[in-house]
């Protein structure tokens, strides 16, 4: 509704998700994309994919074909190169770069583990970089929740953010993450584009991104502006594929991590006791909520706070 009396008022300049546009576009008396002269798309790869390319057809239905349309993004698709040939008139590419390139300030490196030891090696890596900010990214919802309780109850503030949470709950979790009240987000990759929070001083991929293009959006939240920043790629022995084809996507060679074996496995019996308890945490929740409850588990694990490692 508020936002129904702001488009009311005839703004210059709308920022909106497709979805959201296209149900002003139905639902808002009076809202009307028949004057547009510009179109901007940020991360125009992304918006142009399967997810949303019904409402970006009929965005593109309603709107002036004589308009300004830009298109932006760090990596971009033959999906863009085909909207050129069907929505836009005389398109000119502008690249920085002809391959896709990270920054020199960012380094970065992959560790070779086995998939069993993924979280003594997180924690061991924490451990080691304490002091810094990390953005932890994983694959799932479900991981980053399990992985942020998991780091809660051995004493690390961490914070889950992904696609399960309302609204509210992701923009709570940021601003407890921009003013350090926590030091690692667990996120999935609602949060690997876009996001622009200069203190993040490392990007671990906890789970290798399955798309290779996602790899440079992840990284790319830290190091901006020219800040230096690190990153390490988890690479199991079902990863191996996966990752030589980042490889080849960056054109580098990436070293690997420096770790100590013996020291990580140290932490095994005390990472299992976390990991027990977390997952006792989220089967308590799911029995009281409901098996879609995976969203506020974190007070409980709160209550816990095992000892610093
Ligand atoms: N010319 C500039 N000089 C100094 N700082 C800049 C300049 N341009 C942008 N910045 C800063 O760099 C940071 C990154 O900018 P921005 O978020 O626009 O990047 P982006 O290319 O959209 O990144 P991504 O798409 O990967 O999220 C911001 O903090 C912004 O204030």
């Amino acid at each position: 509704m508020s936002q129904s009396l702001v488009l009311a008022k005839k703004p210059h300049i709308v920022i909106a998700t497709p979805g959201r546009l296209i149900d002003h576009m139905e639902n808002t008396k009076g809202f009307s994309l028949r004057a547009l002269k510009y179109l901007v798309m940020d991360e125009a790869d992304r918006i142009l994919n399967m997810d949303f390319e019904t409402e970006v057809d009929k965005i593109l239905k309603v709107i002036p074909r004589d308009r300004r349309t830009y298109l932006f993004s760090a990596t971009m698709t033959k999906k863009v190169q085909k909207l050129q040939r069907a929505a836009l008139k005389d398109p000119v590419k502008c690249a920085v770069s002809t391959k896709y390139s990270t920054v020199d300030k960012l380094q970065q490196y992959y560790v070779f583990i086995p998939s069993k030891y993924k979280d003594c090696y997180l924690v061991s890596i924490l451990n080691e970089l304490a002091g810094n900010s990390f953005i932890i990214f994983c694959s799932t919802c479900n991981n980053a929740q399990r992985v942020a309780l998991l780091l809660r109850n051995l004493g690390i503030t961490a914070i889950p953010l992904h696609g399960q949470m309302s609204q509210n709950k992701r923009l709570g979790a940021l601003n407890k993450f921009k003013s350090k009240s926590r030091s690692v987000l667990l996120a999935t990759d609602v949060a690997s584009r876009g996001l622009d929070i200069p203190h993040v001083d490392c990007v671990i991929n906890y789970d290798i991104p399955t798309h290779s293009k996602d790899y440079i959006h992840r990284v790319g939240r830290t190091a901006r502006a020219g800040r230096s920043g690190k990153s390490i790629t988890f690479v199991t022995q079902y990863d191996v594929e996966l990752f030589q084809r980042i490889e080849s996507l960056i054109g580098k060679k990436l070293p690997a991590f420096p770790t100590q074996e013996e020291e990580v496995m140290m932490l095994v019996e005390r990472v299992s006791e976390a990991q027990r308890f977390a997952r006792l945490t989220r089967e308590e929740m799911r029995r009281r909520k409901g098996p879609q409850s995976v969203v506020e588990p974190m007070a409980a694990a709160a209550r816990y706070m095992g000892p610093q490692l």
